[in-house]
């Protein structure tokens, strides 16, 4: 019987099988942030151990890092503690850190790409739970709890227990000004936010190839708003176009000979996936959520649902309730919809290609006198690739508050960008929890372009509106 990518991934990594279902995997890679990894770090120490191999864990300050300023204090005191023992930590341990003000800081799973740290067929984790985006490169990657963070700084290997397998086929092409965005909030609304549970999802099809390696992780990226371990995408020339053109990369003989391995990372024909669903990316509109989860989503074209809609039970408790949250009234078309706030950036969409797509918006725009505009890089090299190509100036001549240091900022709103209760933003990050953006905070999630569009326009808009 043939195998999926996720399980030759997964073969190769057995350091060790413990029963049927658990192995022991070996971890090629491990990164860090200052959230969750303190009590790994001492739990360590008290346990008298030490970092197994320090070279293949890196650090970086993501969520609690301010975006006003490289050089400015972090004021919340827990922030600021996580921050300083996330330092002395990877110090004390010889982990690498990129710190804010560093040239390559940023948001985790969006610097680690750009290292070339997500390699095909390598095993990444991650204290947080979108690790799932460095799947677009076809690396088994996935989040961990801080217990088993300790175990791989300990071993640099993981105890885990293998998941099933998920096909997702996307057949057809994207309609121009639909993008990766739409497409995987759509899947999440077909699907729900346990589609892909217990599963490893595997995206193949038509659509795929034609998709950039950022558009790949964004879609990789929210698979896991879809409830799965990871997202995964086997390797193309795509993918080795990217990698080559990262830092520190193999040359020569190296480089082809490990682009020789990575061509047979694919799943075999005959392998038999545990759960299969398809989508027609053709049929795909650019998305907006209405609700307090990614799957309440509709198309921007379309109106509030009524729980009236809904079919099953809890689906119908679930809109009532998000929609008092929400305030907003069934019917409503989505483009009625005001916000007050727009925020384009997050681990989903705050690479350059998505400012890129931002910027092809804001030129020559105003952004509406109601609106406040947060633009935020996911990394100090997405700023300064934005500047070299002269987005600053465009956001800025737009109205737009583009910040000079990169982070999470107000994707979850752990440090001192946050909605005020009540307010309502069109964001392209990945959740629209209640409080995600703020306490009271109401979130719409969008594309960077509808998310651009909606800001010139003042309420939900695409580009084509303007
Ligand atoms: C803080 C962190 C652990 C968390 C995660 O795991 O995803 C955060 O990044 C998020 O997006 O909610
Ligand atoms: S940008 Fe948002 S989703 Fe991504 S790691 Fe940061 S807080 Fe989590």
């Amino acid at each position: 019987m043939g195998q999926t990518l996720a399980q030759k991934i997964w073969d190769a990594h057995v350091v060790r099988s413990v029963d049927e279902h658990t192995d022991i995997l070996y971890v090629d890679m491990q990164l860090l942030h200052e959230v969750n990894t303190p009590q790994a770090f001492d739990d360590l120490r008290a346990a008298g151990r030490t970092v197994r191999r320090p070279e293949l864990n890196l650090g970086t300050e993501d969520h609690n890092t301010p975006t006003v300023a490289i050089d400015k204090t972090i004021q919340d005191p827990a922030g600021r503690r996580q921050t300083t023992l996330m330092r002395r930590n990877c110090e004390q341990f010889g982990i690498p850190l990129h710190r804010l003000g560093d040239s390559s800081q940023g948001i985790v799973h969006v610097i680690g790409p750009e290292l070339g740290l997500s390699r095909p067929g390598t095993t990444v984790v991650c204290c947080d739970s979108h690790t799932t985006t460095l799947g677009a490169f076809g690396a088994l990657a996935f989040g961990i709890g801080t217990a088993q963070v300790e175990h791989v700084l300990a071993t640099q290997t993981l105890l885990a227990q293998r998941p099933g397998n998920m096909l997702v086929t996307i057949t057809g092409r994207l309609n121009p000004g639909v993008t990766a965005k739409d497409l995987v909030l759509a899947l999440i609304a077909q699907i729900g936010t346990g589609g892909g549970q217990g599963h490893i999802i595997e995206y193949q099809g038509e659509a795929l190839r034609h998709l950039s390696m950022e558009s790949r992780m964004t879609l990789c990226n929210m698979s896991v708003e879809a409830g799965s371990k990871a997202g995964l995408i086997a390797p193309d020339d795509v993918t080795f176009d990217y990698l080559a053109a990262c830092p520190n990369m193999l040359t020569g003989a190296d480089w082809d000979h490990e682009v020789a391995y990575w061509r047979t990372l694919c799943s075999d024909d005959d392998a038999v996936f545990d759960r299969h669903v398809t989508i027609d990316a053709g049929s795909v509109a650019p998305q907006v959520t209405w609700g307090t989860n990614p799957a309440q989503c509709v198309s921007l074209d379309g109106r509030v649902p009524s729980p009236a809609d809904f079919h099953d039970a809890a689906d119908r408790i679930a809109a009532e309730r998000a929609l008092a949250y929400m305030d907003l009234t069934p019917g409503t078309a989505m483009r009625d919809i005001s916000v007050d706030t727009v925020f384009i950036g997050s681990c989903t969409n705050g690479r350059i290609e998505d400012l890129r797509s931002a910027a092809e918006v804001l030129r020559d725009r105003q952004v509406d006198t109601g609106v406040h505009l947060l633009i935020v890089p996911g990394s100090a090299r997405v700023r300064a690739q934005a500047e070299s190509e002269g987005l600053d100036e465009v956001f800025r001549r737009a109205g737009a508050d583009f910040r000079p240091a990169a982070g999470c900022s107000l994707c979850a709103a752990l440090n001192e960008d946050r909605l005020r209760p009540g307010q309502r933003a069109a964001s392209t990050s990945n959740r629209n929890f209640e409080g995600r953006q703020g306490k009271g905070s109401r979130t719409h999630l969008v594309s960077p372009a509808v998310a651009a569009a909606t800001a010139v326009a003042g309420h939900l808009a695409q580009p084509a509106d303007l």
